[in-house]
């Protein structure tokens, strides 16, 4: 027999093996699961589950649960392999998960295998949870994301976002479109970066461009990967074919690549030696006064039983899930914000009148503004009720079986559980005339769930971009500051037009699901400005 028969011969065994461990693993699992009430769903296959019900969808698994959800009901029971999933598509079945039993499933489900190689268990947002996940919750918390840290970098935000309407300022004299995905996304790099290392990589001299080329190519193979559908997450006797695919040294790979960069920033700061970057403004100062650093934080912070410090391990995990959930989320939700009021030039008028009327042509939108802008605000929300970045949330889970869900059904143990928040926001039940985008209905006050009401806070859950309850995103506020402000600088600072003379209610507004929902084209248009020439300095 030739070697490769052999080979091949070995494959189909194992694979054969597989698949009978499994059939019994899932006569096992559905005996047990059988003499439980479970929510209603599709009737699984053998080994697979549900999950070719899920492939058929295409790669938008929102719109696969959502049309789950008109067939069965707000609530959708799925065996995915061998793994127990619910998916819950109504704001009364969101609070029941978020908030009448929060404390079960504040839990993640057991990693698969791009958290557990990337991550390891001693993060945050990948973290089953336990005493290490509450004491980074709440180093961030109290160190990082409170309301007097986020003011300490007040001068920060404005030179950078300056610097930014100074480069789109610049295209548009020379007369180019604007990239504003480009433009977007540099400048939340540059703001949180800066925040959380006191580094920025755009705007600087080449000496950061390798650096910021790394940097790049980590991040966006981190949010890659974890867009990946692993067969073994679900089917876990199929692992070994996962490993002969490769794919296990491919993230082995990149998980050394992030420590080197990581490890690098952790050593700058241990040393002191960190080059402070200078943005420059027209008073020609610079923001290398600037407060503690993330990293500064943590590199002193104890460890979650008071001995010691926090290991290496832990900071570079930290470090790694706060840039690959806050880099882009900001930046993606001001791009589909752009791209509604492109599409629609009424509502975007209605918004600059506002700006002109409670901020004036005279001087720039300054954070203190904020609060009287409530015509942005209700195109902010309308926006996250559209394009929720995070559309499935990141999944929650218990530990043990729940029972009485709505006193009708039981959750078995380490079920992983998915809110489907775009199916939410677009919910005929909830919302009138739901696909249409209108900033009014938040204003409202005689519709049943008004603005007032629905303030993305605690105990709306029609509305629910940042999730809710113990694992809602602690970057809610420095998130909303950074979508409020940058929004109200480019509608204030620039008239906008599709270019080419492209109708508004043509543009593309189709989505791509990856860790973060996108506008599946970068948005581009041309900008004109509408200030006096010195404020753009
Ligand atoms: C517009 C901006 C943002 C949106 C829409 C957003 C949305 C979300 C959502 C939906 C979740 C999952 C909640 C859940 O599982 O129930 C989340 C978690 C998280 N977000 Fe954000 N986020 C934003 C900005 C940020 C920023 C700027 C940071 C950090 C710098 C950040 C850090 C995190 C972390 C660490 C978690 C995990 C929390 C945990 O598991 O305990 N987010 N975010």
């Amino acid at each position: 027999m030739s070697g490769l028969s052999a080979a091949l011969l070995l494959i189909s065994t194992a694979l054969l093996a597989s698949v009978v461990l499994h059939l019994v693993l899932n006569h096992v699992l559905l005996r047990k699961s059988s003499r439980m009430r479970l929510p209603p769903g599709p009737r699984p296959w053998p080994v697979v589950g549900n999950l070719l019900q899920l492939r058929q969808g295409g790669k938008s698994l929102h719109k696969t649960f959502a049309s789950l959800a008109q067939q069965y009901g707000p609530i959708v029971y799925l065996r995915l392999g061998s793994v127990h999933t619910v998916v819950v598509s109504s704001p009364t079945m969101a609070k029941e998960f978020l908030k009448t039993h929060d404390q079960e499933f504040q839990y993640r489900p057991k990693q698969g295998l791009v958290a557990e190689i990337l991550m390891g268990n001693n993060g945050m947002a990948m973290s089953t949870g336990g005493p290490l996940w509450r004491h980074l919750r709440r180093i961030c918390s109290t160190e990082f994301f409170a309301t007097k840290h986020l003011q300490s970098f007040e001068s920060m935000r404005s030179k950078e976002i300056n610097s930014t309407i100074n480069d789109i300022c610049m295209e548009s004299g020379e007369g180019k479109v604007v990239d504003l995905r480009f433009r977007l996304s540099s400048l939340s790099i540059n703001i949180l970066t800066h925040m959380m290392f006191k580094k920025r990589y755009f705007g600087v001299d080449k000496s950061r461009q390798n650096e910021l080329h790394y940097f790049k190519e980590v991040t966006e193979q981190v949010s890659h990967w974890f867009g990946v559908l692993i067969v073994s997450d679900y089917i876990p006797s199929l692992r070994w074919l996962v490993k002969l695919q490769g794919i296990h040294a491919s993230l082995h790979a990149l998980r050394d690549k992030k420590s080197q960069f990581i490890q690098k920033l952790i050593m700058e700061h241990k040393e002191n030696t960190i080059e402070v970057d200078q943005v420059q403004d027209s008073r020609n100062e610079n923001v290398a006064n600037t407060p503690k650093d993330f990293v500064d934080v943590l590199l002193s912070a104890p460890r979650e039983d008071g001995t010691g410090k926090l290991s290496e391990e832990t900071i570079e995990t930290v470090l790694l899930e706060m840039l690959t959930a806050g880099l882009e989320s900001s930046a993606l939700t001001v791009e589909w914000a752009m791209a509604e009021l492109i599409r629609n030039p009424m509502i975007m008028k209605r918004a600059q009148t506002e700006l002109e009327t409670m901020v004036g042509m005279n001087r720039i939108v300054e954070e203190s503004d904020l609060h009287k802008l409530t015509y942005l605000q209700a195109v902010i929300k309308e926006t996250f009720r559209l394009h929720p970045i995070g559309p499935l949330l990141v999944p929650h889970s218990s530990i043990n079986k729940v029972c009485g869900i709505m006193e009708r059904y039981d959750i078995p143990p380490h079920t992983s559980v998915i809110v489907n928040v775009w199916a939410i926001g677009r919910n005929p039940s909830t919302w009138e005339k739901p696909l249409e985008f209108n900033p009014e209905r938040f204003l409202q006050q005689q519709h049943p769930i008004v603005a007032e009401k629905v303030d993305m806070h605690e105990n709306n859950f029609e509305l629910l971009p940042f999730g809710s309850g113990r694992r809602a995103c602690p970057g809610q506020g420095l998130g909303t500051l950074v979508v409020q402000l940058v929004l109200a600088r480019l509608l204030h600072s620039f008239h906008w037009v599709l270019p080419n003379q492209q109708e508004p209610n043509t543009l593309d507004m189709s989505e791509e699901f990856g860790l973060a929902l996108s506008p599946a084209q970068p948005l581009h248009a041309k900008a004109y400005p509408k200030l006096l020439v010195h404020l753009y300095k």
